[in-house]
């Protein structure tokens, strides 16, 4: 089917990712890696001491959001840097900047409400929709509460909708804070507008694989799981001491999904694993970092690598965020690209001790199983 998977799979590139070459694998039929239109950076660069890759790369996906352009550079350029990183930013995303700026405004707003207004909307009155806002210390990473409070969103459906009839969790409508009239829209715009980017981006990652544009559409996002989260980080109140774990903003982890695309502030903190080390993942203006997950892990069989991270404010003001999933279809059940290919499984290696490529069953369930770690209190809320 993929003829550039069977290709890697079978070349020394599918080793260890801090062993890997960042080249881009041209395309068939294409020009990539004949000199390129379309990147800022292709490759990251790379301290030549230590062989070790310093930035994430900045990729113009232009082409692939109008359709004009030259789509396989791009995709060569995506492909490259799923390999390298499972990171890279990109511009050319055609996100309305000024829609961005409002609701980073807006969510300003809401994070400076006296507590009890924003308890006013607060997980627990989303109940099985798993809606709402948690404090500080509310969700867990490895066991661990995380130094951030936040707002949970996803797609907005009605009591309507089949799925919340049938009492599927994590479906249903989103709560928004009364204070602030102007943030439900905001974020269903920037909702609508990342489901557009993301349905883009997963073309660009079809075609770096050889495969059809449309192979996730088809298979997995006709009707994605979308979730979309505001993050407010304050700054730590005290520096680690020596020995002591730093009060991570959200400790090392990776994602669950297909595909995030973050928007942040200008604050910094979030950092990447790459290889042994960690590296920033630092605000560019008018960016947004994507990353890839735990299912484009299992699917390409360990190939483009689900990539840790983790956040550490470094400002002395607190730090916004806003995480968008764009994820399977809740009932897809996630099989590998080509099945009869080797996987490299880093169950040992990863932070949950889990492996991404013997889970059997659908998206949904997978999410459900995730769900119950990070809000444990929620679980009866949440969980059939
Ligand atoms: O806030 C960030 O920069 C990253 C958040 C994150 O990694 C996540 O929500 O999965
Ligand atoms: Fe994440």
């Amino acid at each position: 089917m993929s003829s550039i998977l069977q290709a890697a799979h079978g070349s020394a590139r599918f080793g260890r990712r801090a062993d890997r070459q960042t080249y881009p694998i041209p395309l068939p039929g294409s020009n990539a890696g004949r000199g390129s239109v379309a990147l800022m950076t292709l490759e990251a660069t790379r301290d030549p001491a230590r062989d070790v890759p310093r930035q994430l790369p900045v990729l113009d996906i232009a082409p692939l959001v109008h359709g004009r352009g030259d789509r396989d550079a791009v995709a060569a350029a995506i492909g490259g840097a799923c390999r390298e990183h499972g990171f890279f930013y990109v511009t050319g995303h055609g996100v309305d900047l000024a829609l961005l700026d409002r609701l980073e405004q807006l969510s300003r707003q809401f994070f400076t409400l006296p507590s009890a207004r924003k308890q006013a909307i607060r997980m627990e009155r989303g109940g099985r929709a798993w809606r709402g806002y948690f404090a500080v210390g509310g969700e867990l990473t490895s066991g661990r509460p995380d130094l951030k409070e936040g707002l949970y969103f996803g797609s907005e459906l009605d009591e309507g909708n089949p799925r919340v009839q049938a009492g599927i969790p994590l479906h249903g409508r989103n709560l928004f804070p009364s204070e602030i009239p102007d943030l439900r829209g905001a974020v269903l715009d920037t909702m609508a507008a990342l489901t557009q980017l993301g349905h883009a981006v997963m073309e660009g990652i079809a075609l770096s694989l050889g495969l059809d544009a449309r192979y996730f559409a088809d298979r997995y996002t006709g009707d994605p799981t979308i979730l979309f989260r505001i993050f407010n980080y304050p700054p730590p109140s005290a520096p680690a001491m020596a020995g002591d774990e730093p009060a991570w903003g959200v400790g090392e982890h990776t994602d669950y999904g297909l595909l995030t695309l973050l928007w942040q502030d200008t604050a910094g903190g979030l950092q990447v694993k790459s290889g042994a080390r960690w590296i920033d993942a630092p605000p560019i203006p008018g960016t947004f970092v994507c990353n890839i997950g735990d299912m484009l892990d299992r699917m390409t069989g360990g190939l483009y690598l689900s990539t840790p991270h983790r956040v550490l404010n470094p400002a002395g003001h607190d730090r916004l965020s806003f995480p968008f999933f764009f994820d399977p279809a809740w009932d897809a059940e996630i099989r590998p690209i080509q099945a009869a290919l080797p996987v490299r499984d880093n169950q040992r290696e990863r932070w949950d001790q889990a492996s991404v490529h013997a889970f059997r069953g659908t998206y949904g369930e997978y999410l459900l199983g995730k769900v119950a770690k990070v809000f444990p209190d929620l679980r009866q809320d949440v969980l059939p």
